[in-house]
């Protein structure tokens, strides 16, 4: 399957949110949806899922105009929609049932997600009786019981521990593994570089960068090297600049080192090796998904 988000605009009482926002995602590949808060990809997914409708563009599922209802959709909304005094195995099911699964099926999808998520022995309790975090886990098990060939997670990450991340990521993988359609938003950058092949990002309504994570990577790091040394910025001018160096920036304990276009990194090794230049690390270098947001969508 393949989503096409095309042109999407949308205002609200006259301020424009949606600024012509475009873009693909395909089954079998996971797609972060990045931007800082406010950015519009709460927005950009309700109209998505036909919460309201956008005032221009279109959503298109295989080139056909896309309705959520002809489809199984897992939708994890960013106002969790789960009822803290019911019983979470109760309040599962009947979400599973309204979204056309079968009882039989949705009943052994909540016990295997339930236990994905390491909280099977919590079927029977009242929702309200767990730890935020794993309210949130709960409202993963909701998007996913019915089984759903695309599954759009709005902001899965936020409120989960470090573990957790790791357990939702590998979730995720697991959709991936088995084909499925999956946009998921973040404002947090760490877990998502490890497993996502695609990324766009949205500043202020537009989209400001899409297409593969390791093309943007390598397109962000091309002519740049990182260095580690306890030598200084003055030393490294003097000795790099009739060799290439453009520029150069500290980052935490070692040096971005920017070249002029095609220097080999021979041509950079050697005279700092000539000029006995303490080296403790010389590698290429790859921006962080952190930095190419920073880059991309911090304030200028
Ligand atoms: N129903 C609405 N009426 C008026 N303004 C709205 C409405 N929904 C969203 N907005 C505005 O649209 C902008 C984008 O909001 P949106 O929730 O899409 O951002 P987001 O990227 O999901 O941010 P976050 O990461 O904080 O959730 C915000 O300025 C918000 O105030």
């Amino acid at each position: 399957m393949k989503l096409e988000i095309r042109n999407i605009h949308k205002s609200f009482s006259g301020q424009k949110i949606l600024k012509d926002i475009s873009f693909q995602v395909e089954s079998g590949k996971a797609m972060g949806f990045l931007g800082r808060n406010g950015a519009g990809k709460t927005t950009t997914l309700r109209a998505l899922m036909g919460v309201f409708k956008q005032d221009a563009g279109e959503f298109l599922m295989d080139g056909k105009i896309f309705n959520p209802d002809d489809y199984k959709v897992g939708y994890l909304p960013e106002e969790r929609g789960m009822y803290p005094k019911e019983e979470i195995g109760h309040q599962l099911r009947y979400f599973g049932m309204l979204r056309g699964g079968e009882k039989k099926e949705i009943e052994a999808n909540i016990d295997y997600w339930l236990g994905r998520v390491d909280l099977l022995e919590y079927k029977k309790k009242k929702l309200e009786t767990l730890s935020k975090g794993n309210q949130q886990k709960i409202q993963i098990v909701e998007a996913l019981v019915n089984n759903p060939d695309i599954v759009i997670l709005d902001e899965p990450f936020s409120g989960l521990d470090p573990v957790n991340s790791m357990v939702l990521k590998d979730i995720i993988l697991e959709l991936i593994k088995k084909k499925k359609l999956v946009i998921f938003s973040s404002h947090q950058m760490s877990y998502v570089e490890e497993f996502c092949d695609e990324i766009t990002l949205i500043n202020k309504g537009e989209i400001v960068l899409h297409g593969s994570l390791q093309k943007i990577k390598e397109e962000r790091g091309k002519d740049r090297l990182r260095l580690k040394t306890s030598a200084s910025e003055d030393t490294l001018y003097s000795v790099l600049s009739p060799h290439g160096l453009k520029d150069l920036k500290k980052d935490k304990l070692s040096y971005i080192l920017h070249m002029a276009e095609n220097t080999e990194s021979d041509a950079i090794l050697r005279p700092l090796l000539d000029s006995n230049v303490e080296i403790e690390s010389f590698s290429p270098y790859y921006p962080t998904l952190t930095d190419i947001f920073v880059e991309t969508a911090g304030e200028k």
